[in-house]
């Protein structure tokens, strides 16, 4: 099934667009899991939670959150990794208890068992209720990078070298990066809704070749074109150039 497209004026609508669904899905199912990613695109979505559940609109207390990816090599107390920066803009603002937060440790000392670890309480959960997604410039999805088998779970990835660029932005400064460490290609696909979402020009490119290209693990959104519930959340800017 192709994934819904729904375009909006600007990044404060799109992230309002997501915030409902996150919101919508926790009435519907309070003890729900969701899998929520860093990255600059959620911010304005977190932002309209966490004043909503200021607001007493939503309730978190019974949901599971799973992290959609991390930085080899980073924790929680680590700058620009993504627990850090999840930590500080959602997960504690929202007041989520320990108990509810399942995250890779950067840090493991063995992180193929660290995969197995996230694997294994994934698949005891009954899988992903909600994943929402941002995309990176070479069309990864979390930090599956191109060539990602559609068969992974939770892995190990080599990160491209745009993906190391860009990534700097979420760094004080200069920062080696070399390794993700994320949820896998299946864990995405078996999600019982997937969102997508992307903002501002840079990715309209990414986002015509997630719907255009043939699928292929070349790039991975073009994953989402198989999903069977599908959605991209889009500002006007990131959906030029795509017929919706
Ligand atoms: N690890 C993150 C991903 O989880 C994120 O979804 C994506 C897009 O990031 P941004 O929203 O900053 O463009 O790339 C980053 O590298």
């Amino acid at each position: 099934m192709k994934p819904k497209l729904n375009v909006y004026q600007d990044y404060k609508a799109m992230s309002l667009a997501a915030a409902e669904r996150v919101m919508a899905l926790l009435s519907k199912k309070p003890t729900a899991v969701i899998c929520l990613p860093s990255g600059s695109t959620p911010l304005g979505m977190f932002e309209i939670l966490v004043s909503a559940n200021q607001k007493g609109m939503t309730d978190f207390s019974q949901c599971v959150f799973i992290g959609l990816d991390e930085w080899v090599g980073f924790g929680a107390e680590d700058d620009g990794g993504c627990r850090n920066l999840l930590n500080k803009d959602f997960l504690k603002p929202i007041g989520l208890r320990e108990d509810q937060i399942v995250f890779f440790d950067g840090k493991a000392i063995d992180p193929e068992e660290e995969c197995m670890r996230i694997n294994k309480i994934v698949a005891g959960l009954g899988g992903l209720d909600l994943i929402i997604l941002g995309v990176g410039m070479n069309g990864h999805l979390a930090l599956n990078e191109p060539g990602t088998p559609w068969d992974s779970y939770a892995h190990v990835s080599e990160l491209e070298n745009v993906t190391k660029e860009v990534g700097q932005k979420y760094f004080k400064r200069p920062t080696v990066i070399s390794q993700g460490i994320t949820v896998g290609i299946r864990h995405i696909m078996e999600a019982k809704t997937a969102i997508l979402m992307a903002s501002g020009s840079a990715k309209a490119p990414v986002i015509q070749r997630a719907l255009a290209f043939p699928v292929t693990t070349a790039f991975p959104a073009t994953a989402l074109q198989n999903h069977m519930n599908a959605e991209f959340l889009l500002d006007a800017e990131a959906a030029k150039g795509i017929e919706h």
